[in-house]
């Protein structure tokens, strides 16, 4: 069995990791963690879940629990993941990133990190979401430059960053299609006399609200039609089950940057 410590039990993500590594048939629920002062410490996430027993206790922070494990899944926070993937490198324990927010020099530290130990990194874990990166770029390099490309993505209000990890990816990999590059072309904000739109430009726009689990739609608007593309997650089940999957996957792989492609063999796609 591969034995999985979860970071940030107690999160939504957390709770639903849970889950479904407990009902993996190669993994095994070894320790939970959570940050300093958190009321979760001390209690079972499974029965906080309620979902049965996991047979742990949160404990207090990575370094407790780092030897319990052969993999980390963290969903988190992305101040707070960078200092697990140091830990994780130190240890050469592999580990799964779900976490959004990173920023690019977050990345590039995550890079040079891997050269010790096997990661998976990915802003979305669910296997339509990923299929949908796919499509956004064979659809951006089939229309070409005739067609703006503009992304919405929705969220529930608890959401800490924006514009999703999901939507940035799905305007990195339509720019991709179309030989642009998105620091040059993303508009994450439009408001006042801005103008005509540039053909260049690629859109990106936030709505948070209630409890909505997360949906993207990646439009191509042409000349006298448009092509709409949406995910809707109708529950945190599908990146649980990805983030399970990507845990069975890393352990024991060779150190490197890994994503959900190499996980679900799309990356030749
Ligand atoms: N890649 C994917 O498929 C998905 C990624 N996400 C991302 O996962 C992250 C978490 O999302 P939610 O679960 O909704 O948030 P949440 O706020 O419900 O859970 C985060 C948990 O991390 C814990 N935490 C924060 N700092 C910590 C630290 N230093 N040590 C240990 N635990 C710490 C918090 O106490 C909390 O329990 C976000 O960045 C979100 O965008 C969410 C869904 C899918
Ligand atoms: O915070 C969330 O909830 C989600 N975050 C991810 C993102 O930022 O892309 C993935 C998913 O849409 C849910």
């Amino acid at each position: 069995m591969i034995n999985v410590i979860i970071a940030g039990a107690a999160g939504r993500m957390g709770q639903r990791i849970g889950y479904m590594v407990s009902q993996h048939p190669e993994l095994n629920y070894a320790a939970a963690f959570e940050a300093a002062g958190s009321p979760s410490i001390g209690r079972d996430p499974g029965e906080m879940g309620g979902w049965g027993s996991a047979g742990v206790r949160i404990e207090e922070g990575l370094e407790a629990v780092i030897d319990k494990g052969d993999v980390v899944i963290d969903f988190t926070f992305h101040a707070a993941t960078m200092g697990f993937a140091k830990i994780a490198a130190a240890h050469k324990t592999a580990m799964v990133i779900g976490t959004t927010g990173l920023s690019a020099e977050n990345l590039d530290e995550l890079k040079t990190l891997s050269v010790d130990f096997p990661c998976v990194q990915a802003p979305n874990m669910a296997v339509g979401v990923n299929v949908l990166f796919k499509l956004a770029e064979k659809t951006a390099s089939i229309l070409g430059d005739d067609y703006n490309i503009e992304i919405v993505e929705l969220h529930h209000n608890k959401k800490k960053d924006a514009p999703s990890g999901t939507a940035l990816k799905l305007a990195e990999m339509a720019a991709s299609g179309v030989n642009r590059n998105l620091a040059e072309v993303g508009v994450y904000e439009r408001n006042g006399i801005i103008g005509e739109r540039t053909m260049e430009e690629i859109g990106v726009q936030t709505v948070r609200g209630g409890d909505i689990v997360g949906e993207h739609t990646i439009y191509f608007c042409g000349p006298g039609e448009r092509i709409e593309i949406t995910h809707r997650a109708h529950s945190r089940d599908n990146f649980a089950q990805g983030a399970a999957k990507a845990a069975a996957w890393v352990a024991g792989k060779e150190p490197g940057l890994y994503t959900m492609f190499d996980v679900l063999g799309l990356q030749d796609l």
